[in-house]
């Protein structure tokens, strides 16, 4: 099948090489020259793994980049994958969608046969259908229905393992409209809905939109819980990973999303629970449970600092930040609590070394004051303390000996060997 993509980041690239590893021809349309210049030369233009090595096979033949909308005219399917951010007051920004939607809909003007036009963005409820519909039948002088239709078909993929999760996913969930719609998705998703553990979920365009908060409030909320539990445990001393350990092995509430400490960052969490927390309070409805999720998150790298603070008089102390990314596996910096962290040690007066295996040229425009090493070991050296933001495996049994002073506070529980330190404190445990 003929697929164009509009938005060419981590979804949208990820999806175009995946796509056309499942033997269809992918056209990517995005406004970054660099990442079009990028993805024709065979290049990833994100790190993520086992996406490199398919953009170098494919580009050229079934994988091709271009700043044109006009070249979605040649394809039979459209995905669109482009940012939802949220507004200053964490409601969705749905400005990008509309730009999009408007040349996307003036490109399909000239078409003759059908096509259709499929939501992959995270959106509320209705966005699809009162949004971006309207806005493509009144660029493309086409009705809905008349050869043009939309679907929405919400990504669950994860930074870090985003092939991986496209490829090979728990679950995929069409919204349709249409018969036919969801007969072209199945068509486009057939090797991956055919495996045994996929399950498909075939429903409305709005369920499939509201899944997708759903999914990630879920989670979001689980993690923060998590943390709760975790605080807790510490003022009683007791060790939350025994604890939340034993509770997962109750599989209604499994073990997976059980990891307590500094919280949840990335480019989806933050923003989806806040879209949610405000297009729930539009609706008249007050999302409390949302809102204490948010507060405990929020409240992790403060006391991760305070506890460092316990230890060492952070006013001009040399003090190491491992870990930069919002997890490990990316170079992903979007709502990383390490910039939290950072945050709060520079308004105590730290002079901060930062180290991340990855992510370092992503923070340094925005913190271009603070020194960055190229190993943990030279972070570390001559330091008054660190702090574990990351839990990037290569943290994990590090030798801490060139520290000034080791007092390590740990937001993310790597192993340790606790009695070679002076001072060795978990956040959560
Ligand atoms: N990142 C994730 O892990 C993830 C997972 C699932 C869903 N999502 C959702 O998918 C959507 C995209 O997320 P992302 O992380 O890929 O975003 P991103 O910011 O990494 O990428 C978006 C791309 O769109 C391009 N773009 C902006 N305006 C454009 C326009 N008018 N025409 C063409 N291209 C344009 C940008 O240059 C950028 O390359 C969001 O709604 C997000 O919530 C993200
Ligand atoms: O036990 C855990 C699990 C996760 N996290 C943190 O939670 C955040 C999010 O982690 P993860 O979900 O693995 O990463 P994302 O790549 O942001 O993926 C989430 O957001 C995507 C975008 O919507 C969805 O597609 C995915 O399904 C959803 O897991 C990170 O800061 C993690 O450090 C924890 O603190 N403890």
């Amino acid at each position: 099948m003929n697929v164009s993509i509009v938005g060419s980041g981590y979804v949208g690239t990820t999806v175009a090489a995946c796509l056309a590893d499942l033997g269809h021809d992918v056209l990517n349309i995005e406004i970054d020259e660099d990442i079009v210049e990028a993805i024709n030369a065979g290049e990833a233009p994100i790190h993520e793994s086992g996406l490199a090595e398919r953009i170098a096979e494919h580009a050229g033949t079934s994988l091709r980049a271009t700043t044109e909308y006009g070249d979605a005219r040649d394809t039979d399917v459209t995905f669109l994958c482009l940012p939802t951010p949220q507004s200053e007051d964490g409601s969705l920004d749905l400005a990008i969608m509309r730009a999009g939607a408007e040349s996307l809909g003036r490109a399909l003007a000239d078409k003759d046969d059908d096509h259709l036009v499929v939501v992959k963005s995270t959106v509320l409820p209705g966005t699809t259908e009162d949004v971006v519909g309207p806005i493509l039948e009144s660029e493309s002088g086409t009705q809905l229905g008349d050869g043009l239709e939309i679907a929405m078909n919400p990504e669950f993929l994860r930074m870090g393992t985003a092939v991986g999760d496209f490829l090979e996913p728990d679950k995929v969930v069409f919204g349709t409209a249409s018969d036919g719609a969801d007969a072209t998705l199945r068509e486009l998703y057939a090797p991956i809905i055919e495996r045994e553990e996929t399950d498909l979920v075939e429903t409305d365009i709005r369920e499939a939109e509201l899944i997708k908060y759903a999914n990630n409030a879920f989670l979001a909320s689980k993690v923060s819980l998590v943390n709760e539990l975790g605080n807790i445990a510490r003022e009683y001393d007791a060790d939350a990973y025994e604890v939340l350990e034993a509770v997962g092995l109750d599989d209604r509430i499994s073990e997976r999303f059980m990891r307590s400490g500094l919280g949840w960052g990335g480019s989806c969490f933050p923003k989806d629970v806040n879209a949610l927390r405000a297009g729930a309070r539009e609706q008249g409805y007050d999302p409390d449970l949302l809102d204490a999720a948010v507060a405990v998150n929020d409240e992790q790298p403060r006391r991760l600092v305070g506890l460092l603070a316990d230890h060492v008089d952070l006013e001009g102390a040399r003090i190491a930040v491992l870990g930069l990314s919002f997890k490990p596996g990316t170079d992903d910096i979007r709502k990383s609590r390490a910039l939290d962290v950072i945050e709060y040690l520079a308004d105590r007066g730290a002079d901060i070394v930062a180290y991340d295996p990855v992510a370092i040229e992503n923070v340094r425009p925005e913190y271009p004051e603070i020194e960055y090493a190229d190993s943990a070991e030279g972070a570390l050296e001559g330091a008054d303390g660190a702090v574990v933001a990351t839990d990037w495996p290569e943290f994990d049994d590090l030798s801490f000996e060139g520290m000034a002073r080791s007092v390590v506070v740990d937001g993310r529980r790597i192993e340790v060997d606790e009695d070679a330190l002076e001072v060795y404190e978990g956040l959560t445990w």
